[in-house]
């Protein structure tokens, strides 16, 4: 099908039938190795140059357009759009901060311009402000930063809160790394309470290392005190928050899924571990880094969003048909996300019969007595909502009516090709 010229699908999966399903390349590693590429000089990065084009996410060309962008000649203001994509935009507007003399006037969607970013900008202008950054926010675009030439006289140091996003440390750690090239001073990142998503900050800490920086690590400081350029660039594994849908729905099947490589330190590996709570388990398959799910579904799950917050959705989906209540804990960082992913998981269940019980932080999810014949869905514009739908129709063997199916192109431009190889079919809907 044609992603963006349906607007509404039917998705029937009476036809499964095994088949080896891909995940896309993992767009938060993608992203950091991008930075880190045009920060040590492999740029062009040949890892993301490999990538099919059609393939690509979509988050993922945005990174690469900014980083084009601040890598022209200072004296023109640069313009760039972040479409939907959080974590481009948050990292970008700290590579801004960190270029000499850059002027840039970021866009983006309305969504991610109501998305939180204040203690990000607090803390660039806080550190960096001495030295004469200015930063400015429209209502809510554009975003508008002019960068100081030179920083050498500030205090190294970028304090920001950990909660609401991880990616706020995420991006200074990788400003952090693009002012120690340049000044040959250690930078830190000070983090303020509890970090939420931590393990998206370790990923980043990973990724470092990859291309060669020193780092001294401490549970609220993180320093960049050194670099030394790696024998090779390092290669970019599959998402794991994709893989999330693939595995289960390769289950469903029979099939197997690919380039799901175990050591990549993504956090949303997590859902290896996750779905043996409800007698699933995923098992090599022969090839390299190629997994197939084996099992029975029994009892309920428990899943925390501070740990693998973008996995939530699709253990929503399976939660809907276990034989058993599910607990989602740490729920309210859902609600600013690209959409209120809170409410969507909460529309979801209730369209397939099911319901749900919201006490604070926790999300009981109950699944129905019986399925209904079909289900809708709006997406809201929200890719995890649309890949959750599609996964939770493909588990119960029960058609879907989805509206705004093209926003799968954030994370996963390929996913209903994908689906489509397993049999199930997609046409356009009245
Ligand atoms: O750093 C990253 O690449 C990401 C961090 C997480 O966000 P938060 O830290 O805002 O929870 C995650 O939800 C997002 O999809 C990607
Ligand atoms: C929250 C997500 O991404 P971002 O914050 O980068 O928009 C996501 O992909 O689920």
């Amino acid at each position: 099908m044609s992603s963006t010229s349906v607007s509404r699908i039917l998705v029937n999966p009476a036809g499964l039938k095994a088949a080896p399903l891909t995940p896309p390349v993992s767009k938060s590693d993608a992203q950091r190795a991008l930075v880190l590429g045009h920060l040590t000089g492999a740029w062009p990065l040949p890892s993301v140059q490999a990538e099919p084009d059609e393939d690509l996410p979509a988050d993922v060309r945005v990174l690469r357009r900014g980083v084009e962008a601040l890598r022209q000649p200072p004296g023109v203001v640069r313009d760039v759009d972040c479409a939907d994509g959080g974590a481009p935009f948050r990292i970008l507007v700290t590579q801004a901060a960190v270029t000499p003399g850059a002027h840039v006037r970021f866009t983006g969607t309305p969504r991610l311009g109501e998305r939180p970013h204040g203690p990000l900008f607090t803390s660039l202008r806080e550190a960096l402000g001495g030295a004469g950054l200015t930063l400015t926010e429209g209502t809510p675009w554009p975003v508008e930063l002019r960068a100081p030439r030179d920083t050498t006289a500030v205090a190294p140091v970028f304090r920001v809160p950990g909660a609401q996003s991880s990616q706020y440390a995420s991006s200074l750690l990788l400003g952090c790394a693009a002012l120690y090239l340049r000044e040959r001073r250690a930078w830190s990142v000070e983090i303020e309470g509890h970090l939420t998503s931590a393990g998206y900050l370790d990923l980043t800490v990973t990724w470092l290392k990859r291309f060669g920086f020193v780092l001294q690590e401490s549970p609220s400081r993180y320093t960049v005190s050194g670099y030394a350029a790696p024998p090779s660039v390092p290669s970019l594994p599959g998402d794991w928050s994709s893989l999330g849908y693939l595995l289960l729905v390769s289950w469903k099947a029979g099939g197997t899924v690919e380039r799901a490589d175990t050591g990549s330190a993504h956090p949303d590996d997590a859902i290896v571990r996750l779905i043996e709570q409800v007698g699933l388990k995923a098992v090599p398959a022969g090839a390299p880094h190629t997994l197939k799910v084996e099992g029975r579904l029994s009892g309920g799950l428990r899943a925390s969003g501070k740990e693998c917050p973008d996995l939530l959705p699709t253990l929503a989906a399976l939660a809907c048909v276990l034989p058993a209540p599910s607990t989602l804990t740490d729920v309210s960082i859902l609600r600013v996300k690209e959409s209120d992913r809170l409410e969507g998981i909460r529309s979801l269940v209730a369209a397939y019969g099911g319901t749900t019980d919201l006490q604070g932080e926790s999300l009981e999810i109950r699944p129905p007595a019986a399925p209904p014949a079909r289900f809708e869905m709006n997406s809201r514009g929200d890719h995890r909502l649309a890949m959750t739908a599609a996964t939770l129709c493909v588990l119960s063997g029960t058609p879907l009516l989805l509206t705004g199916p093209e926003c799968v192109e954030k994370s996963f431009p390929g996913f209903w090709r994908q689906l489509a190889r397993m049999g199930v079919l997609i046409s356009g809907a009245q």
